[in-house]
């Protein structure tokens, strides 16, 4: 029996008992990809105007600020790329979050999207954009590097961690129903494909950063199913990359480590079942200089999504005060993707060269300058 129907055939008796309220969850997205597939090349062709159509998602919160400042900061570039601003208002049907056909037509069309940060409400109403759309589009893979901007000082020097987080299950997956008053449940569900297509994912992408190293965080010890599926799997794949040292560290361990000395992990790339990859790259923001610095790639068999590790930040969102680096990076990432490194160069130099500077830093590095202010002296490097 294949793992979709499995699924399907535990969610009908988890609906069918009295007692119990199940939320219907769509699972074909478990039953996708190929695991063994190398992960496919950017396949966007040029438009009619010699650039590229990039569909773009601006978000919540301060996601219309830092998207303004992208935008400008490409155009002073000449970066060959054209927006496609895409609406993801979600729709609910029959109790189902989907988001409009239109937005789903862009991503697929230009094959890559750049997206702003999507305020997700806690406890009832919709289910996450965010998840929606990596599950849309099977992005199997949330690669989140984080590292120290030179001349930013910060209490530990030369942090430079990957980590990659599975993007499609685990505890993330939704599957959440009351048992009886007073106790509810929550599925946290690992499948050997969606664990598989990532660790190979990782194995390769640790292959081509040369950073010959792949550890699982895990808590096998705890939860010896799930995490100690994720675990097995890890080890067989290991074996196709005999030149990429292997181990496995439980995740209390990682968090106490990492922000003891986080250089351990500097020749490694950690990959880790979804909740801990959330966590763990909010805390390594923290050893940088936070939030406002880090990128992320969702990356899929055919589509790329790329935005912040950040959220919608309310609390300053229209003051003129988020940090847009976060973004811009996820941007940088967006580019390398495409094949159009040059650009990324030119604006990654303009951006690392105004943190260095110090002049003109947002005030969450300690600095008083506004979005705008920030962005026009990105700018004026690239003139
Ligand atoms: N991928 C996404 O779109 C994400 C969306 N969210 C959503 O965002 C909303 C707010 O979540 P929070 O827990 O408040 O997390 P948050 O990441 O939005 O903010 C946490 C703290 O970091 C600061 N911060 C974040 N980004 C910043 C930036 N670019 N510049 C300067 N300061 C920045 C905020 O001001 C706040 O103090 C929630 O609805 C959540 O669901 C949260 C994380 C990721
Ligand atoms: O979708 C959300 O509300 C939060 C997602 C999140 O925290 C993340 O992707 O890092
Ligand atoms: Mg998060």
């Amino acid at each position: 029996m294949s793992v979709a129907r499995t699924l399907t055939f535990t969610s009908k008796r988890l609906t069918a008992a009295p007692f119990i309220r199940a939320r219907a969850i769509n699972l074909r997205t478990y039953a996708t990809a190929d695991v063994k597939k190398p992960v496919a090349k950017f396949l966007g062709q040029k438009n009619a105007n010699g650039n590229y159509t990039v569909t773009f998602i601006e978000g919540d919160g301060i996601g219309p600020e830092i998207s303004r400042s992208v935008k400008q900061i490409f155009a002073a570039a000449k970066a060959p790329i054209e927006w496609e601003t895409a609406d993801v208002t979600p729709i609910l049907k029959d109790g189902k979050t989907t988001i409009p056909e239109e937005a789903i037509k862009s991503i697929k069309k230009n094959y890559v999207a750049l997206k702003g940060p999507l305020a997700t409400p806690i406890g009832k109403g919709h289910v996450s954009l965010n998840l929606t759309l990596r599950r849309t589009f099977n992005l199997f893979a949330n690669v989140r590097p984080c590292r120290s901007v030179p001349g930013y000082k910060t209490p530990y020097d030369d942090v430079d961690t990957v980590l990659i987080r599975e993007n499609t299950e685990g505890e993330y997956s939704g599957i959440e129903h009351e048992v009886v008053d007073g106790v509810v449940q929550s599925i946290k569900l690992i499948t050997k494909k969606a664990s598989e297509r990532v660790l190979r994912f990782g194995f390769q992408y640790a292959q081509s950063i040369n950073k010959k190293h792949i550890r699982v965080v895990h808590k096998a010890t705890i939860m010896k199913m799930s995490d100690g599926l994720f675990v097995s799997i890890a080890r067989d794949v290991a074996k196709d990359f005999p030149d990429v040292k292997f181990d496995t560290e439980l995740l209390d361990n990682t968090c106490l480590k990492m922000v003891t000395d986080p250089k351990m992990y500097s020749d490694i790339v950690l990959v880790m079942p979804n909740l801990y990859g959330d966590i763990v790259s909010d805390m390594c923001a923290g050893l940088i200089g936070g939030l406002g610095l880090t990128p992320s790639a969702n990356i899929g068999d055919e589509c790329s999504i790329f935005e912040a590790v950040h959220g919608s930040a309310p609390d300053i969102a229209g003051q003129d005060k988020a940090n847009p680096t976060a973004l811009l990076l996820s941007s940088m990432m967006m580019l390398q993707h495409m094949g159009l490194n040059e650009y990324a160069e030119k604006i990654s130099k303009a951006i690392m060269d105004t943190l260095a500077e110090g002049k003109a830093l947002t005030g969450d590095l300690g600095g008083k300058a506004s979005t705008t202010e920030y962005t026009n002296a990105i700018i004026s490097k690239l003139q």
